[in-house]
């Protein structure tokens, strides 16, 4: 029986340390357990760019007649680009910031009610990537996978759960539509059609071939930003990430050449990533992109990402035609259960562990 998103880490218990989550609010000052050095994190201090450069990643209008051009050069050389005129409505947008505020604004002991389990991937609880690092992130997450309804209910056990429910399920659904419609236009830009990928399809009124999570993050006020960390550097095991962030900045990406830059909020706008599994099925043109939270002194942040991959049974491979002809494909065949798992256990290093050994000239 193929693994569900929900099921994957069954029989693989990460341990967090969700209970000792602080309140937030009332530290004037750092603990040392979330100041961070170079010594926690190689990346930490990594130059940013010069101010001068003004080297940002692309805003694309997704109306644009050239859309598809500029999404693959984005893909290819940043892996990451915002979008603007891509259809989601902005009340939509607005609805599920609000829904995000007033999750996190919840007290700690009633967001413990819907904890994630050690087991689970759906729930309340600090970042996943928490066990990779001996310093603890200044933020406070939510994955949505499946229906968020059990959880929901224990958050708001009078009616309003049943609103909140209604507006993931629109939210996702809107999400698919453009995640789809944004791979099919990067693959475009490649050369690459439906008829080079026997598992997915154009069609977006049967996108049952992919899967998601939302996960909802939120990074409060903090009395000293620069020593803290809100979400530690790391790639996403998606094809595609879409993540919509407040109006706080905080989001940055890693360019080898540039450093860390940090990607401006515009409103109404949406920040795409290239994740692993679009880097594997492109034999590595596209860039997975490393990426991480920054906080800030006197306003909190929000963010939501959705996270988009294949069917958890689908073999994702280098798409054949991106195979020079003489050389091998970069990477073996893996799907996203298989794939988060070896995440689970060697975080950053996942995709060299499944790189093929004889690489391509
Ligand atoms: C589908 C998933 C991707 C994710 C692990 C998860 O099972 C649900 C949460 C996702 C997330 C969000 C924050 C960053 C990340 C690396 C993490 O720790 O949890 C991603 C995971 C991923 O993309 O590998
Ligand atoms: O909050 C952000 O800007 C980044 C969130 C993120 O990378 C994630 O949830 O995977
Ligand atoms: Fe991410």
């Amino acid at each position: 029986m193929p693994t569900m998103l929900t099921d994957v880490f069954r029989g693989h218990p990460i341990h967090l340390p969700h209970s000792h989550q602080p309140d937030f609010t009332s530290l004037r000052e750092l603990p040392d357990s979330y100041t961070w050095t170079l010594k926690d994190d190689l990346l930490f201090a990594a130059a940013p760019s010069p101010p001068a450069t003004g080297e940002n990643i692309p805003l694309i209008d997704l109306n644009h007649p050239d859309a598809a051009n500029q999404i693959g050069c984005a893909c290819r050389t940043w892996g990451a680009f915002q979008i603007a005129n891509h259809g989601v409505p902005l009340e939509l947008l607005q609805g599920i910031e609000f829904l995000t505020g007033s999750l996190f604004r919840l007290p700690v002991q009633r967001k413990l009610k819907a904890a994630r389990s050690e087991t689970g991937v759906s729930g309340y609880g600090v970042a996943r990537i928490s066990s990779f690092f001996n310093k603890q992130m200044w933020s406070e997450g939510f994955t949505i996978a499946g229906s968020p309804l059990n959880d929901f209910r224990k958050l708001w056990p009078k009616q309003l759960h049943l609103n909140y429910c209604d507006i993931v399920e629109e939210y996702e659904e809107q999400m698919q539509k453009l995640a789809s419609k944004l791979m099919w236009l990067a693959l475009n830009s490649l050369g690459v059609t439906e008829d080079d990928i026997k598992w997915a399809s154009v069609d977006d009124s049967d996108l049952n071939w992919a899967q998601s999570a939302l996960q909802l993050n939120h990074y409060p006020v903090c009395p000293q930003p620069d020593r803290a960390m809100g979400l530690a550097a790391h790639t996403d095991s998606t094809l595609l990430t879409i993540l919509y962030q407040n109006n706080t900045a905080g989001l940055q990406v890693f360019r080898d050449d540039l450093g860390w830059i940090t990607v401006p909020p515009i409103p109404g706008s949406l920040v795409v990533n290239v994740g692993d599994l679009f880097h594997i099925l492109t034999n590595g043109l596209f860039k997975s992109v490393l990426h991480r939270a920054r906080v800030n002194q006197t306003r909190s942040r929000l963010s939501v990402a959705f996270l988009w991959g294949p069917q958890s049974d689908t073999k994702i491979s280098p798409v054949p035609k991106l195979v020079s002809p003489v050389g091998s494909p970069l990477y073996r065949s893996v799907t996203w259960t298989e794939y988060l798992r070896t995440k689970a256990v060697h975080f950053n290093k996942a995709l060299s562990m499944i790189r093929n050994h004889k690489e391509e000239e």
